[in-house]
């Protein structure tokens, strides 16, 4: 057994994607009865679907594009915390929390476990959060929801201020299996040159003690 634990939503033509964005396929553009030798899929897909990083690119036209983004920020040390389907996520719910050299924070709310589904309404992060975490050295944060904002929102002000504040952003893990404490994160974007968001696959690692 290698420990490493997937969080990441299977990528399947059943997987909810933002209302009105494009849905996900796979296909075989050639089979392997057509050319003799080997199958040939096709994807389609947004690249905020499932488990998915942002780039600056995503809400600010000046931004970084996902080639930009630093790979050291979706290897290494993260800490996995557990909020129990807050109604937003502020610095009052983290508030009992030591982040004392914590790089990644990876937010377990558990407020969309039915992931059939797109949820109707997610508990947001208040954007006075994103200068409370950088003062302790976040750089990543990740959650299980599709997004750190309401979703109806226009505006996005928790993506603006966690970018703002150097802090990126980790969307649509699955952590309903994972327990609070110390891991080692893999989720790393593809290097898409000019990505405003790229599917990863998420994995976690207990953290030795
Ligand atoms: N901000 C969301 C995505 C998002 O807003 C979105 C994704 C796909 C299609 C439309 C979207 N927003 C439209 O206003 C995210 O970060 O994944
Ligand atoms: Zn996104
Ligand atoms: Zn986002």
């Amino acid at each position: 057994m290698s420990g490493w634990i997937d969080i990441s939503q299977v990528l399947t033509e059943k997987i909810p994607v933002w209302p009105g964005d494009s849905p996900f396929t796979y296909r075989l553009t050639w089979s392997k009865e057509e050319t003799g030798s080997v199958n040939v899929g096709q994807v389609v897909m947004s690249t905020h679907t499932g488990t998915h990083i942002d780039a600056p690119f995503h809400f600010d036209s000046d931004g970084r594009r996902v080639i930009d983004l630093d790979t050291d920020l979706y290897i290494g040390n993260a800490r996995v915390i557990h909020l129990h389907r807050p109604q937003a996520i502020t610095s009052r719910e983290l508030s009992g929390e030591d982040l004392t050299g914590v790089t990644r924070l990876l937010i377990r709310t558990d407020a969309w476990t039915e992931r059939s589904a797109f949820p109707s309404s997610i508990p947001a992060i208040d954007p006075d959060l994103a200068p409370w975490l950088s003062q302790k050295g976040i750089r990543l944060v990740g959650l299980d929801l599709p997004s750190v904002d309401p979703l109806n929102s226009k505006a996005l002000p928790a993506h603006h201020a966690l970018n703002h504040h150097g802090i990126h952003i980790l969307e649509g893990l699955v952590l309903d299996h994972v327990a609070p404490g110390d891991y080692e994160l893999v989720a790393l974007p593809l290097p898409l040159a000019d990505g405003d968001g790229s599917p990863v696959r998420a994995v976690l690692k207990p953290q030795k003690t």
